[in-house]
Parts: structure tokens; C-alpha cells; sequence
């Protein structure tokens, strides 16, 4: 049995989040291989588990499947190593053949899989169920796992739905989980992503041919997926691009809040646009902001290609503004109001690039029925032919060709009034700099998100929107920074 481990892991698709059915379609392409694949992984789990931890008591639980096999193998390669480890199994047999291989070098007595014992241990590995999680978690495995002291999952915690990241019962939160070759959708996914703890991802040499019998959609979203442009010597403000935006009456910070966001994170220029009643109040406001009091003039200029719509406006004005946008087929980012506007009839948004709702605004657009927020985020995307930027702690930024692409680049000082008009303004600016629409919109998640950890860890955790503002240029820097070490 060849053993060729190696850290560095294999440069295809690695960003990608493999979902269960894409994990059995390469596991199949690389059936020759598997009973190596699965020494590997749990000689890397073991690896992992040594570097993380003193020894301790472990109590390493086994499924019936391939993810018990995996525990099998990581349990005799501590054992070896004169770590204190027993093993407990939910089937004397085990249904995967590996397994029950793995399982006739164990010459160790087996544990009782019983809640008293999973108690005794200082820390139980989950190694029940993984990527064939199928059904309910069964009752006794719920019981088991609640009584542990401490958990480490291998893959995913039992009763987590790899693709969704649902739970299939109630699930207990571990402090680690330690994947294969890509981590799931679920790790990022709520709720599963409260639970997973920290996330490590393994290299088992997976054979670069049964990589690429995998297509992803899905992606873990990383500076990697974008390209964000770059300063030129001959750069001047058009070139960098022009952000509009439409200001209203009651609301004037919202627009504020998007313009100087815009502007922080490096758009050439950018214009408000309001009533000529409201144009001296906007006015009294950031010296390089350029405030317009006319939208039929404005949107006849040609260079003002990208439009932000929503923020700060009430639904119906948001509508009539967002009507003329169209008209004049603007890049348009449709937010707040203008997703009021068109709830309940969708065709109302028809044209634009990008929508960025909250939950609350999305599930009034797009009813979610019995499909799950990715299923719903990625249909959306394709009905409306727009990027949708559907926001909360795991953002989901899915795109009409298909692709998706999860963030968990933020920060819960983030959940503030205000930052969802700074994110807009974020997503204007790229686009204006020339970005692909769905790019863009990864890209400004990211970099939002990296200005929520700045502001956060600037002001003791609690920063405002206007903070996380001005952290923006230098969490473009940090973007940059990243892109350049690929
Ligand atoms: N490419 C990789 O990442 C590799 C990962 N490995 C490990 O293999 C598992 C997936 O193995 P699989 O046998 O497909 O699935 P499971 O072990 O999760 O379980 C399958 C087993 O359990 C039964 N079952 C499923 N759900 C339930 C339930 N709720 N109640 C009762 N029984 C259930 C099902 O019918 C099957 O019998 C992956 O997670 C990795 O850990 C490979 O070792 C190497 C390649
Ligand atoms: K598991």
C-alpha cells in the first residue's frame, strides 16, 4: 500500500466545497485508489489530532460506513504511538468492506457504544457518519454524542447534511472538524457552521484525474475567485469608474453611508443624486462627494454606466427611480427600497446586476418553500438572470450560470444598521472598476468582511458602520496583498 502524503494540496479547483454526491462521484473515479485514500485520511486525521493535542484519553466512535473506516485507521496510528485510545462501533459489522478490514487489525477490545462510556473519555472522535449521512441521525448515536465531554468530527458532525449544512437530528458542536481533499458546503453553512469549529482540511493525494471527474459550483469564497484591478499609471477617475446613486428625503445617511463607502474603497467618483430641495443638505457632507439635483440629466451621461438603487429610499420612489434605470439599461445594484418595490412581482427586477438582500427581503422576493437557502440562492439567481448577494453570517453570492460562491470572511460586529449600505457601495465600486458582476460581488463581501474584523478589533468589538468605512481601502490593500501571494 503506497502511502504518497504530502501537504501540499492539489492545485485544482482549491477552492471548491465538494458536495456529498461530487464526493461520491470522485471517490467512484478513484475507486483503484480508495483503500489508500482512506489510510491516507485517517493517517492525516491522526496528524492533525497530534499537532492539535497532548495526548489524552480518546474514544474514537465508528459508523458503519467509509467514515468509520477512516476513525479505524487514525485510532491504530494513535494507539501506536502510545496514545491512551479505544474504539467504540454503532454495528459490530460494518456495511463498508474497508471498514470492516480496517476494523479485523483492531485487536483492542470494543467499547460499548453506550452514553455512560462516551463520558469516561476526555475526548470522543465522531467518526459515525459523514458524507453518506442519508437519514435521521439515529437516536442512540444523538444520545452518545450529547454525553461526550469533548468532540472532533471527521468530516462532518453526525446529523449534519454535507450539502446544506441541515441537521438531521440534534447535533452536538465539536471543536474541531477535519475534512479530505475540499471541505462541504455545510462547514460554511448555517447552522451547521456554529458546530463544525474550526474547519481542517487534509490532503490524501487524491488522484488529479478523479479531480477532475468533479465540475464545482460551489466555492469557499477567497481572493483566489476574484481579481480585483489594479492601479495603472495612466489611471484617471472615469477610468477607475463612477458610482451613482439616488439620495432620498428621510433617509439621507443610507445614501451616505454607500456613497463614502464607494469612494473609501477606491471609485473614481462618486455622485448623489437628489431633489433640488435636498441637494443643499446632501450637500453639507464629504468635500470630494459630488452631489447632482437633476436624475433625467444625470443618467444621460454616458460615463455614468453603474447606479445604485435602493438605499435610503422609500419603496414606491425607489420603483419610479428604478424604471428609469432600466430604461436607460444602467449596471444597476438594486437594494432596500427597491427590493420593497418589487416584492411580490419579481419582473419588477428584471435588468439588474445585482440584488443584495437580507434574509427577511429575500424571502419575501423568492418564498423559500421546502428548498434550503443555497437551493433557493442559486434557482434565484437563474430566475432573475441577476447575481444575488443574499446576506447574513454565511453570504451567499450565487450568479446565474450556476456558480456560488460561500463567505465566511466577516464578522458579527458587522450585524449593525448601516453596513448593508456600506456592502452596496462596495459592490457599486468594483463594478464600476470593471469587475464581473458575480466577481465583484465576492470580491466586496470579502472585503466588507475584512473591514468588519478591522473596525471590530479597532473599537473593543463594537464599531459602527461608519468604522467599518474606513477600513475599507486598506482591506482592499489586505485583498490585494493575498491575490499577489497565488
Ligand atoms: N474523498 C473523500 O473525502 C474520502 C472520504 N472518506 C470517508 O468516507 C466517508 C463517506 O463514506 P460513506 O461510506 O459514503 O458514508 P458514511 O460513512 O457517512 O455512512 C454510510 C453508511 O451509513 C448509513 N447511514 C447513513 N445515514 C444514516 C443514518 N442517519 N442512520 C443510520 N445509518 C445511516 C448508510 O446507509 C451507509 O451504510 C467520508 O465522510 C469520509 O470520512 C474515505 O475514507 C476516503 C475518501
Ligand atoms: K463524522
Amino acid at each position: 500500500m503506497s502511502h504518497s502524503l504530502s501537504l501540499s494540496a492539489p492545485i485544482l479547483h482549491p477552492r471548491a466545497l465538494l458536495t456529498p454526491a461530487e464526493t461520491r462521484e470522485m471517490d467512484q473515479a478513484a475507486s483503484l485508489n480508495i483503500e489508500d485514500l482512506m489510510v491516507n485520511a485517517g493517517t492525516m486525521a491522526a496528524r492533525i489530532i497530534r499537532q492539535n493535542y497532548k495526548p489524552l484519553k480518546i474514544l474514537v466512535a465508528c459508523g458503519p460506513g467509509n467514515n468509520g473506516g477512516d476513525g479505524l485507521v487514525l485510532a491504530s496510528i494513535l494507539k501506536n504511538q502510545g496514545w491512551p485510545v479505544s474504539v467504540t462501533l454503532l454495528k459490530s459489522e460494518p456495511s463498508s468492506y474497508l471498514t470492516k478490514k480496517m476494523l479485523a487489525k483492531w485487536d483492542d477490545p470494543i467499547i460499548p457504544f453506550v452514553p455512560e462510556e462516551a463520558k469516561r473519555f476526555d475526548l470522543v472522535i465522531d467518526a459515525l457518519f459523514g458524507a453518506g449521512m442519508n437519514r435521521a441521525l439515529p437516536h442512540i448515536v444523538e444520545k452518545f454524542l450529547e454525553a461526550a465531554k469533548r468532540r472532533i468530527a471527521i468530516d462532518l458532525p453526525s446529523g449534519v447534511e454535507g450539502e446544506t449544512g441541515l441537521f438531521m437530528g440534534k447535533v452536538a458542536p465539536c471543536e474541531m472538524s477535519i475534512c479530505f481533499v475540499r471541505p462541504r458546503p455545510a462547514h460554511y453553512l448555517s447552522p451547521a457552521l456554529k458546530i463544525c469549529g474550526k474547519i481542517k482540511c487534509a490532503d490524501i493525494a487524491m488522484p488529479t484525474s478523479a479531480l477532475k471527474a468533479v465540475s464545482p459550483h460551489i466555492w469557499h469564497n477567497d481572493p483566489s475567485l476574484w481579481q480585483l484591478p489594479t492601479q495603472h499609471f495612466d489611471d484617471h477617475k472615469y477610468k477607475r469608474g463612477v458610482v451613482s446613486l439616488v439620495g432620498g428625503k428621510d433617509m439621507p445617511g443610507a445614501a451616505h453611508l454607500s456613497a463614502a463607502a464607494a469612494r473609501r474603497v477606491g471609485a473614481g467618483m462618486v455622485r448623489i443624486v437628489t431633489s433640488p430641495e435636498e441637494a443643499p443638505y446632501y450637500r453639507i457632507g464629504s468635500a470630494g462627494l459630488i452631489i447632482d439635483d437633476d436624475l433625467d440629466t444625470s443618467l444621460e451621461d454616458p460615463r455614468r454606466e453603474v447606479w445604485i438603487c435602493g438605499p435610503g429610499l422609500p419603496h414606491q420612489k425607489a420603483g419610479n427611480v428604478l424604471k428609469k434605470l432600466l430604461d436607460k439599461r444602467k449596471s444597476i445594484i438594486a437594494d432596500a427600497g427597491a427590493l420593497s418595490w418589487a416584492a411580490g412581482d419579481l419582473s419588477r427586477l428584471k435588468g439588474v446586476k445585482v440584488i443584495t438582500p437580507h434574509a427577511g427581503e429575500f424571502a419575501r422576493l423568492f418564498p423559500l418553500g421546502d428548498k434550503t437557502r443555497l437551493k433557493a440562492a442559486i434557482s434565484a439567481a437563474k430566475e432573475l438572470d441577476s447575481v444575488i448577494v443574499l446576506k447574513g453570517e454565511d453570504t451567499i453570492i450565487a450568479a446565474p450560470d450556476g456558480r456560488v460562491a460561500i463567505n465566511s470572511h466577516a464578522s458579527t460586529a458587522l450585524a449593525t444598521a448601516g453596513t448593508g449600505d456600506v456592502l452596496t457601495g462596495v459592490i457599486g465600486a468594483l463594478l464600476s472598476g470593471g469587475m464581473h458582476p458575480w466577481e465583484a460581488s465576492c470580491a466586496a463581501v470579502w472585503i466588507h468582511g475584512q473591514a468588519g474584523q478591522m473596525a471590530a478589533k479597532e473599537y473593543g468589538g463594537w464599531p459602527l458602520a461608519e468604522d467599518v468605512v474606513t477600513f475599507l481601502g486598506k482591506s482592499r490593500h489586505v485583498a490585494e496583498q493575498k491575490m499577489k501571494k497565488q
